[in-house]
């Protein structure tokens, strides 16, 4: 409480008087008071982290709906040993796939009354423990609207009394009667997946590979709450949205590695009529062998195969030459070894790269002048306008950018936890790297702090101009340059990985941050840089798939660190050998949770599947983790400080009530 020794000074004063307008006498400042301290000591609220989604959206969708364990977790706490194992998985699938599973009940069940009577019960009784984490006023905003009055009634209901208990099984018996179970319990399932949650973090890579990068943007658009830490891929998709021509390239050029035409033509209405037809007619007689779509296995027609093989190498042949009008303008990307169009031997069919000639797989080149190779020739030029006015008159696409923008940031602080998808570029020695950028010098967090401004200008700053054309060139820069602290490789190889056999040349050698994370001291390092407290304070980072096959574990420098990116991306589940981490941070610490393979939605359901391997936990404290010691607690205990002065101020004469 405030003792009031020191007196106020005439700025406390002023804001205490401004405070007294909401808080307008001594009832409502001590009620205030009181919430607010009831709430600090609340168990803090369930964090869960995803990284590197890939367009995964089955994985992902499962991974929110069963939060990781958290629901099959309390369904074991609650009913224990009361229900069988079959039970316990039965009631867990209905909760994530309430729909579904109410269907295939339906067909099985003989006695739906008593099936939906049990279930109720089960339900309501998982809802209070899930719901008891949070004050009253915040699952009130939680409740379907349609519900919201009898859920209330439901789970404030303590059934001491027999009376309670009647007027309870009663609610339950008329939803049955009025043939509202099914919606009742679906609206059930989805509040306790929606409560099981408190805040969900993605720590980038939300873009390419798989085949449904703009549901998993539908659902973080809905979700209740999430941060998103932009990954070099979704910078890759930001920078295109905002019009960069050499980025459009890139995202097109993955998405017909990849065979994923539907995200851009259906989930995104861009026309690629015009790359088609032109693909067509300049590589008719091309097989495009480098440039077979990949993970396609009987998916595609041969013809669809042909044309998107055509498609990928048209558009790829047109990024290099979009980059190198880049690399050429800015010089202080020092990115020229990424000219290579110009290093091709035409006569013998091979290339010079540093100084080592190396043969080429595919010299057909229609479209290149070895006497101008970088310059477009009118299709192209043709091909480039069309697709790029697409790009950035996509209603659909531009909405989930903006999304990106408005949850997303290049890190994010949370509860003592810096979240980034990348690295921060280091010197060999362990300090951070000194970045000239945009003619000013940065490093650690001053150096992200301005490169989050440049995005934001790259996509926000006035059309046409000037300004913004230099902030979309960097967006490119920050999908593939050395010092982006999204991609942290000396350079990405794109060119030798298509056109040289020889491996040597695919090489990608990343910044040494990615190894000095190892040492317990570097993280410790790293986090005082960002203002945080090492003793208490973690990385999380996505971008690396973890290689647990080769015995890599994703707990890095002694629990200061985690790497998350175990491989949603189905391509890269043979380097990962799992499908996917996950982290929960709960009031009882952090559990790491690695993810099988998933096979189908379909599949989950019926085998009841929750696809979680293993759980490792990490940090488990004997003392519940409150609300009071957390980001959201410390504002709190602010905001009770204030308001203890302004009772002060009440009592002792110097504010009148109002
Ligand atoms: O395996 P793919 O799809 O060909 O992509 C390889 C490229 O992806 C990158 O790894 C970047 O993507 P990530 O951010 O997912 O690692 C490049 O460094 C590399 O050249
Ligand atoms: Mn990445």
């Amino acid at each position: 409480m405030y003792s009031g020794k020191d007196g106020f000074t005439a700025e406390e004063l002023k804001y205490l008087q401004l405070l007294s307008k909401q808080y307008k006498n001594i009832n409502s400042a001590a009620t205030e008071v009181m919430n607010l301290k009831a709430i600090l000591n609340l168990p803090k609220g369930t964090e869960h982290f995803v990284s590197d989604i890939h367009g995964e959206v089955e994985s992902f969708s499962h991974v929110l709906r069963n939060a990781s364990g958290v629901i099959k977790n309390q369904i074991s706490a609650i009913f224990g040993a009361s229900l069988r194992e079959s039970e316990k998985k039965s009631l867990a699938t209905l909760i994530y796939y309430p729909e579904k599973k109410l269907e295939q009940m339906a067909e099985t069940e003989e006695d739906m009354n008593d099936w939906y009577k049990i279930t109720l019960h089960r339900l309501v009784t998982i809802c209070k423990v899930v719901s008891s984490k949070y004050t009253r006023s915040k699952v009130r905003k939680a409740l379907p609207k349609e519900f919201a009055y009898i859920l209330e009634e439901l789970l404030h209901e303590d059934n001491v009394s027999r009376d309670k208990e009647m007027y309870y099984n009663e609610i339950i018996s008329t939803i049955i009667d009025l043939d509202q179970a099914d919606r009742f319990v679906t609206a059930l399932c989805h509040l306790i997946q929606r409560l099981a949650i408190d805040t969900l973090h993605v720590i980038g890579d939300i873009y390419d590979r798989g085949p449904n990068a703009a549901a998993i943007m539908d659902i973080l658009e809905h979700y209740h709450s999430v941060d998103i830490q932009w990954g070099n891929h979704d910078i890759a998709w930001m920078g295109a949205a905002a019009g960069c021509q050499a980025l459009i390239c890139n995202v097109l050029r993955i998405q017909t590695r990849y065979a994923n035409l539907d995200t851009i033509e259906e989930d995104y209405g861009i026309n690629l009529i015009p790359l088609a037809t032109f693909a067509m007619d300049c590589y008719a007689d091309d097989p495009c062998t480098q440039f077979a779509p990949k993970g396609t296995e009987g998916a595609l027609s041969d013809k669809d195969f042909q044309l998107i093989a055509k498609m990928h190498k048209a558009i790829s042949i047109l990024q290099w030459k979009m980059e190198a009008q880049i690399i050429k303008r800015h010089p202080e990307f020092h990115m020229e070894n990424r000219l290579l169009l110009d290093k091709i031997n035409f006569e013998k069919g091979t290339i010079n790269i540093e100084g080592v000639e190396y043969e080429m797989n595919d010299m057909n080149f229609p479209t290149v002048d070895p006497k101008d190779p970088y310059a477009l020739t009118e299709e192209e030029q043709e091909v480039m306008d069309k697709v790029k006015s697409s790009f950035v008159n996509s209603e659909k696409l531009q909405e989930h950018i903006r999304v990106l923008y408005s949850k997303g940031a290049m890190y994010n602080i949370f509860n003592s936890n810096l979240l980034f998808h990348g690295g921060i570029p280091m010197n060999d020695d362990g300090t951070l790297k000194t970045v000239t950028f945009r003619g000013k010098r940065y490093k650690g967090k001053d150096y992200l702090d301005a490169v989050e401004r440049t995005a934001r200008e790259a996509y926000f700053n006035k059309p046409h101009s000037e300004a913004k054309r230099q902030c979309m060139d960097i967006m490119w820069y920050l999908w593939c340059g050395e010092d982006s602290p999204l991609f942290g490789k000396k350079k990405m190889t794109t060119f030798e990985r298509y056109f040289i056999d020889d491996k040597t040349t695919h090489k990608e050698v990343s910044n040494p941050y990615y190894t000095l994370r190892n040492d317990e001291n570097i993280c410790r390092y790293v986090l005082e840089a960002f203002g945080l407290d090492p003793d208490t304070s973690h990385i999380v980072n996505g971008h690396v798939p973890v290689k647990v096959v080769k015995g890599e574990s994703p707990i890095k420098a002694n629990g200061k660190l985690f790497v998350i990116d175990g491989g949603f991306a189905k391509a890269y589940q043979k380097v990962t050998g799992i499908a996917g981490y996950t982290l929960i941070y709960n009031s009882h610490g952090m559990v790491l949770v690695s993810h099988e393979p998933f096979v189908s939605t379909e599949v989950a359901i019926a085998e009841e599947k929750d696809i979680l391997s293993s759980t490792v936990a990490l940090q488990y404290t004997q003392d519940r983790i409150r609300v009071r010691d957390t980001d959201i607690g410390k504002k709190l205990q602010e905001s009770i400080d204030e308001l203890e002065k302004l009772l002060y101020a009440y009592q002792n004469g110097i504010i009148k009530e109002q």
